[in-house]
């Protein structure tokens, strides 16, 4: 008897005492609770609605859309508490308090947050958008000085053409054509041109019209013939890694973990990416793909002596060999990444400004006789404006393009994060707080803006009442203070040109076959689901 119980005191010592595993678990629960809540604890005084473990308020953003901003701002204040997973983000729906966070206060809050899609992504972390500090305030300095007004005003002629060729005999279609992909192989076809110097070739009339009454999204098909397979590939492989840069819970299985638990994210990306055939996999290799792609074009150029400076990265390539901008700033990857975000930046956001602007002026015929005896009143069909011209002779058309704007917020949130401890609307933010501006919110404050669900173009002329009082940060939809965008006179004088061209022409008319509200989708960029068909009429 004795031998047993020795034998079995011997057996149960040499196991892990109970109050040892009981200790590893609590201290396991603690860490696991611990990494969950750390980044709500700093931030746990400012309001917000109550959140679930892990996925935070993403179920809000499931039932509400991008409203959902709105919606929270009505119940819980100007700042309050938004949770992307674990992640919470703090939401500053006042103009006066943007003023504060993206000016005042620059200093303390000077870099982007970056989610986690774009951690997936190397390439899109290189451009202006998401470097930080000096990395980012030398690369703007650089881009600013080469993005003079002489620059824009020299590239009228090339914006003039490519929307001549891509909008040559819409008439002779019978049926609906879908303008917005009409808009984004335009706008594509432009900035390919100021960016790279490449004519991306989608303006050509056939490619265009063919893939457009076939309401084909996928812009290369069509433009094979034109421009060859290889800006065809290049251009399908834009599209496919801008698309998959989801901020829902409709991403990668990297990005969905990045979301919920994003010390995760980098270890299964690096697994997931090396099996065929998952999400992560096809983005990674479209990534490698793009990127070897932008780094061909960029040593192309650098080897080309007779470059000249007649488009964006022969520009940026001139200011690193003329040593104004040092060699470390501008590498070669940070010079492919930052001109390819032009292409990004520049297409989907101007193609929607187009489309929205459309859409909306043919849903009201008081603005569209308004606006095409303001564009008839300035002379002969076949005279092109200059860049003054734009500026100065077409207030009207002014007030049309930024109440479409604030109608429909391309950007509706701008992305912050601080790198000090700083006070905001009251509140003490810890360093590596995400502050998001809620510009959406804000272009939708019926104090600023009466009856705001109303398409009223008028709210933003000079002289009316309204304008007048309303705040001066209330409509802001290129941003605030240093960080803010960068094309904003580029896309302006692009959507202008456009809509002058398209209206001395032509009238539009909703399709019966478009869903009536438009129904949108949150991706980078605001975006019409199903795009905005119309039916085109030419003017006699
Ligand atoms: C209707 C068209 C556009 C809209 C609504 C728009 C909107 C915005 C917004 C809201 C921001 C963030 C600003 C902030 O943080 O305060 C931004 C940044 C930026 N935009 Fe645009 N944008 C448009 C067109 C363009 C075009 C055509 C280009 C390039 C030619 C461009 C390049 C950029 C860049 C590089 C940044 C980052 C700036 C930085 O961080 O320093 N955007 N844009």
């Amino acid at each position: 008897m004795v031998s047993i119980d020795l034998e079995w005191l011997f057996q149960v010592q040499s196991l892990p005492s109970v109050s040892a595993i009981f200790f590893t678990l609590v201290a396991l629960i603690v860490g696991i609770l611990g990494y969950l809540y750390r980044p709500y604890w700093g931030v746990r005084k400012v309001p917000g609605p109550p959140t679930l473990p892990l996925v935070g308020h993403l179920p809000l953003l499931a039932k509400y859309g991008p409203d959902v901003f709105s919606v929270l701002a009505k119940q819980y204040g100007p700042i309050y508490r938004f949770h992307m997973g674990r992640q919470p983000l703090i939401i500053i729906a006042d103009a006066e308090l943007c003023k504060e966070a993206g000016i005042k206060k620059f200093k303390d809050i000077p870099n982007r947050s970056i989610p986690s899609p774009i951690s997936a992504s190397p390439l899109h972390q290189k451009g202006l958008f998401f470097t930080r500090d000096s990395q980012w305030s030398s690369m703007r300095n650089t881009i600013i000085s080469v993005y003079q007004p002489s620059y824009l005003s020299s590239l009228v002629p090339t914006m003039q053409s490519f929307i001549e060729s891509a909008t040559q005999n819409l008439d002779s279609q019978q049926e609906d054509i879908t303008f917005s992909n009409l808009s984004l192989r335009l706008a594509t076809d432009v900035i390919g041109q100021a960016a790279f110097g490449v004519n991306f070739g989608f303006s050509n009339p056939h490619s265009v019209c063919d893939s457009i009454k076939s309401g084909n999204n996928n812009v290369g098909d069509d433009a094979a013939g034109a421009a060859g397979n290889a800006v065809t590939d290049f251009i399908n492989q834009h599209i496919y890694s801008t698309t998959q840069l989801k901020m829902d819970l409709s991403g990668s299985f990297s990005i969905i973990l990045g979301l919920l638990v994003p010390i995760l994210q980098e270890p299964f990306r690096q697994i997931l990416k090396r099996i065929p055939g998952t999400m992560d996999w096809k983005i990674d290799r479209t990534n490698q793909k793009l990127s070897g792609r932008l780094n061909e074009i960029v040593e192309k150029r650098r080897k080309d002596r007779n470059r000249g400076s007649k488009d964006f990265l022969s520009l940026i390539l001139n200011a690193t060999e003329s040593k104004t901008v040092s060699e470390k700033v501008f590498s070669p990857d940070y010079i492919s990444a930052v001109t390819y975000e032009h292409l990004l930046a520049g297409s989907a956001t101007t193609s929607f400004t187009l489309s929205s602007i459309i859409y909306l002026v043919a849903g009201h015929p008081e603005v569209e006789k308004r606006l095409l005896e303001e564009i008839d009143r300035f002379g002969p069909k076949d005279q092109i404006p200059t860049s003054q011209d734009l500026n100065d002779k077409f207030p009207y058309l002014d007030q049309v393009i930024k109440e479409s704007m604030r109608y429909f917020f391309a950007s509706p949130l701008v992305a912050r994060e601080t790198s000090n401890e700083v006070e905001i609307g009251g509140y003490l933010l810890p360093k590596g707080t995400w502050v998001w501006l809620a510009l959406g919110v804000l272009a939708k404050d019926p104090q600023n803006f009466q009856e705001p669900e109303k398409f009223k173009p008028g709210r933003f002329d000079p002289n009316c009442e309204e304008m007048k009082r309303r705040h001066p940060y209330a409509f802001i939809p290129f941003g605030i203070g240093p960080r803010a965008c960068i094309g904003q006179k580029f896309t302006l004088q692009e959507v202008k040109l456009s809509l002058i061209h398209l209206y001395r022409k032509y009238v539009f008319r909703h399709s019966p076959n478009m869903e009536n509200p438009l129904e949108l989708e949150y991706g980078i960029v605001l975006n019409f689901k199903h795009g905005v068909k119309v039916r085109i009429i030419k003017r006699t």
